[in-house]
């Protein structure tokens, strides 16, 4: 089975890649978050530093573009390819309401006609690899069976599915019925995306589904970072090993932010996800939250570790066996 991690805008910056490659080592891509192309001719400081192959040394990173306009995508695909990289993913999964009223990500997904001449055009680029990750549709998920008829008109890299339209969010559970249509329908390579946030929730997957050889793995990940050691090895992660992670991440983020905010911005949205691991998290999180330097954020993130455990089988928004 390969491993993907997911593109989180504003969370799997090229920062929490590394951390998470120095202390775990166990994933076969990293797809960076979204690029939207611009018109100048350089990529814009942020996305640049993202993909720059000094940040990312060590690592495959395949880097995203999102963006229903042909000769945009062409354009930065050429920067990203000028960088080394040879296979670009195309989002056609974001649901934010700003990118789906302007058609782009799973907004591109209600303009089939568009769409189809969008990856006609893009396609035409002979020396890289397109990768597209999409939702099952905007509206309704009966548009999968029209969209996989358009999909299957190119050689796409790979097609990886999170089974949920616009519509959805990320409310209710993922369309596995739809997801296993996909599987018998698509006449590229699948990889399943979506709610995997404990060694159980993989365990079911991969049983309902043995043919699936390719799972990206977002939020669970960033509840629970030892998340692909359990699905391996079937081990729990130690409190040492998680703690040796978040100070590797904060280290950087010292290291690249001027002022303690933006660290702490950074460090408390990250425990919005990794605080359903442990037990008893309610008030430590709530001290963490308020933390307004980086001592402070110290001292509280420090008495979670020391005075809580890790649940075993807990994952994003689950119980665990102690519950959370
Ligand atoms: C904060 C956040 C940022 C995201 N940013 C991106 C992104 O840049 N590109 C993308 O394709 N998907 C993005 N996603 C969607 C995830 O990649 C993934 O498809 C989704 O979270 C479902 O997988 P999961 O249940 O394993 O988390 C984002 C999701 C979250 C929660």
């Amino acid at each position: 089975m390969q491993y993907y991690l997911a593109p989180m805008h504003g969370i799997t910056g090229y920062i929490y890649r590394n951390s998470y490659e120095k202390i775990f080592h166990n994933i076969d891509k990293y797809f960076a978050p979204f690029i939207v192309p611009n018109k100048s001719r350089n990529l814009k400081t942020k996305d640049f530093l993202d993909v720059l192959p000094q940040n990312n040394r060590g690592v495959t990173i395949i880097p995203q573009i999102l963006t229903n306009d042909s000769n945009g995508f062409i354009a930065t695909s050429r920067k990203l390819q000028k960088l080394g990289y040879h296979e670009i993913n195309l989002n056609l999964g974001c649901p934010s309401r700003i990118v789906v009223s302007k058609y782009k990500g799973s907004g591109f997904l209600a303009k089939r006609e568009e769409l189809d001449r969008f990856l006609d055009e893009i396609f035409k680029i002979d020396d890289m690899k397109i990768s597209i990750k999409t939702r099952i549709g905007k509206d309704s998920p009966k548009e999968f069976y029209e969209l996989i008829k358009i999909f299957n008109k190119y050689p796409i890299e790979e097609l990886i599915i999170h089974p949920r339209t616009q519509k959805d969010f990320y409310g209710d559970k993922p369309n596995l019925e739809v997801f296993k249509d996909a599987l018998s329908l698509s006449i590229n390579p699948i990889c399943y995306n979506g709610d995997i946030f404990t060694g159980e929730d993989h365990n079911k997957l991969t049983k309902d589904f043995p043919e699936v050889k390719t799972v990206m793995l977002g939020r669970g990940i960033l509840a629970n970072p030892g998340l692909l050691n359990e699905i391996k090895n079937n081990t729990v992660i130690d409190k040492k090993i998680f703690k040796d992670f978040h100070d590797e991440i904060l280290r950087q983020y010292i290291e690249l932010c001027d002022e303690d905010m933006h660290v702490l911005i950074k460090m408390k949205e990250l425990w919005g996800y990794m605080r359903y691991v442990f037990s008893n998290n309610k008030e430590y999180l709530k001290i963490i939250k308020k933390s307004q330097n980086i001592s402070d954020y110290n001292e509280a993130v420090l008495s979670l570790f020391n005075e809580q455990e890790i649940v075993e089988g807990a994952g994003l928004f689950t119980q665990g066996n102690w519950g959370v």
